[in-house]
């Protein structure tokens, strides 16, 4: 299978990889270096710190998360993950104001760790882009769950499935 392929079966619906055809603009130490500096810090954050709490494997946290960029920026997969990445967020119950705080924690720590414009701009649009995924799903949800006639009210994908 093709590296393409891959992508489009990895990134967000009808969202190909940035830099499909060249592979990714950063290195893949680049990469893990702004995963972990951005976690070190959302762990901390007010908004974000309690959510995170449930992660209970860091290290391999960031180490599928770091696959997730790596791919989602052109790169080749290298580990079996899969990602569900909408559904997982509307499982953990995420907020439009914890995704505001998320993108701001984000583009901050981009800004200090890769000095190229470019690639800074293209992974931050690609952060947003995800961003108005989740905030759109978890809107969703919440205009169903206010339907008092909707059968499926209430009912959420699982977090690990
Ligand atoms: C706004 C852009 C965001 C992006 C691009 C993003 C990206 C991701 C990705 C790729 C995963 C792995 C998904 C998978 O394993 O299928 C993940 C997991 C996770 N995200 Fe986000 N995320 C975002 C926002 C947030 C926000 C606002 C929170 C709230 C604190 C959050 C909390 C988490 C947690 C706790 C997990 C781990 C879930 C688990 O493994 O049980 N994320 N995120």
């Amino acid at each position: 299978m093709s590296g393409k392929r891959h992508l489009q079966t990895l990134s967000i619906r009808g969202e190909p990889g940035v830099g499909s055809t060249n592979g990714p603009a950063l290195a893949h130490e680049t990469i893990d270096r702004v995963v972990r500096a951005f976690y070190a810090r959302a762990r901390e954050h007010p908004d974000l710190a309690a959510t995170f709490a449930r992660v209970e494997d860091w290290d391999e946290h960031i180490a599928r998360i770091s696959h997730f960029w790596w791919v989602s920026l052109g790169g080749r997969r290298y580990r079996p993950d899969r990602f569900q990445v909408g559904p997982r967020h509307v499982a953990l119950g995420v907020t439009g104001r914890q995704v505001d705080a998320w993108l701001d924690l984000f583009e901050e720590t981009l800004s200090e760790q890769v000095a190229d414009d470019q690639a800074r701009q293209d992974w931050l649009d690609r952060a947003h882009r995800m961003g108005r995924v989740i905030r759109g799903l978890g809107a969703f949800y919440e205009r169903r769950d206010a339907r008092t006639d909707d059968p499926h009210r209430g009912q959420r994908p699982s977090a690990r499935d």
